[in-house]
């Protein structure tokens, strides 16, 4: 393990969960004197954040750890030992693409989006091969609001890259007291959980919004988790990771209230209300995750069913309808 340093680390990304990923890996290398580089596209944004040591947009109230440099400067963030990529999931390859003439081969980069790539039918660490192929792609997923993160509560999430001893480096390296991180070479299963939850957390809002009722939130929760493990089976992800942190784990969180920005999305859908303009990264994943069930043919008809909403090919009442109304079977 002594052959990583990780002694600086990039960030490229300055929304909520960059800033926060920033905070967390400044506290967590604090002893060693670890500096980060917080990379942003908006440089006139960064150097305002550079001079008010606050993300005033995004986690208002939160200071920016003194190790912690927002900057515009490309090469600033090409130059650190590891890069989290903290951008939304269709803007990956894109902000990849930026990256690509600066980047040293063997460059780990950390993919701490939640989302698959509409068109390719990429998970984020295919994305990582195919716009970087110098890097080397691992996944950062599981439950944690930025909020909480940068606010320092405790928190667990997974990180997993092909080989182990990086995964397990890279943990040791951003984990810290109140970020506990598990190390884990199931890179896919954990990218799959952080996607397909989101769909699930709209489809938990809805309910919220419909107001249908307790049961009926457990019931999508339960049955949103059998489709989950299917789909992940089908796409080669481990049983124990779809019911770990990056799964079962992060489905608990997102569907469990309004804070989830996917969750509150599905509620004011659900209430017949505007949507807001936050990110729910649910409603660009909705209709890739179900071109490639289908494509296995894997039944997921929670999220057949937000899909047909979102596209407008369905009402909310249908839906419920349509989903009450599918053939008994076995649990
Ligand atoms: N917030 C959270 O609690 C968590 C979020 N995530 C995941 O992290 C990802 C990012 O979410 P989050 O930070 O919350 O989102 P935000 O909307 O807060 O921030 C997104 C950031 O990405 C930037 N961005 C967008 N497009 C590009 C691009 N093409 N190139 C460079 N930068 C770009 C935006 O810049 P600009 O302001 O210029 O548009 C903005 O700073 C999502 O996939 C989300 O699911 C995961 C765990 C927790
Ligand atoms: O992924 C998240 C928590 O783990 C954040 O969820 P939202 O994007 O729905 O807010």
């Amino acid at each position: 393990m002594t052959a990583f340093s990780f002694q600086r680390i990039g960030v490229m990304g300055a929304g909520a969960w960059g800033t926060a990923l920033a905070n967390a890996a400044a506290r967590a290398g604090r002893q060693r004197g670890a500096s980060v580089a917080l990379w942003g596209r908006d440089a006139a944004a960064m150097a305002r954040m550079a001079e008010a040591r606050e993300n005033a947009a995004d986690l208002p109230g939160i200071a920016l750890d003194a190790a912690v440099t927002p900057t515009g400067d490309l090469a600033a963030l090409a130059a650190a030992d590891a890069i989290l990529l903290v951008v939304p999931a269709q803007a990956c390859r894109e902000a990849l693409g930026r990256l690509a003439p600066l980047a040293r081969a063997g460059l780990p980069v950390i993919s701490c989006a939640k989302g698959i790539e509409r068109g390719s039918r990429a998970f984020m660490t295919e994305v990582i091969a195919d716009a970087l192929p110098q890097a080397v792609p691992a996944v950062l997923s599981g439950p944690s609001f930025a909020s909480d993160v940068a606010a320092g509560l405790p928190t667990a999430v997974t990180l997993a890259a092909h080989d182990g001893t990086l995964a397990e480096a890279l943990a040791a390296a951003l984990g810290s007291t109140t970020l506990r991180l598990y190390h884990s070479t199931d890179v896919r299963g954990v990218e799959i959980g952080g996607a397909a939850k989101n769909v699930l957390a709209i489809a938990a809002g809805i309910v919220a919004g419909r107001r249908l009722g307790a049961s009926a939130a457990a019931a999508l929760v339960a049955r949103g988790f059998a489709e989950l493990m299917r789909f992940g089976r089908a796409y080669g992800a481990k049983a124990e990771t779809i019911t770990g942190l990056s799964g079962l784990g992060d489905l608990i969180l997102t569907t469990s209230g309004p804070q989830s920005r996917n969750f509150a999305f599905g509620r004011a859908l659900g209430a017949g209300e505007a949507t807001g303009g936050k990110l729910a990264e649910g409603a660009f994943t909705a209709s890739v995750l179900v071109e490639m069930a289908q494509a296995r043919s894997v039944d997921v008809p929670i999220s057949t069913a937000v899909d047909a909403v979102l596209a407008g090919r369905l009402s909310i009442d249908g839906a419920i309808e349509a989903l009450m109304a599918r053939p008994q079977r076995a649990e």
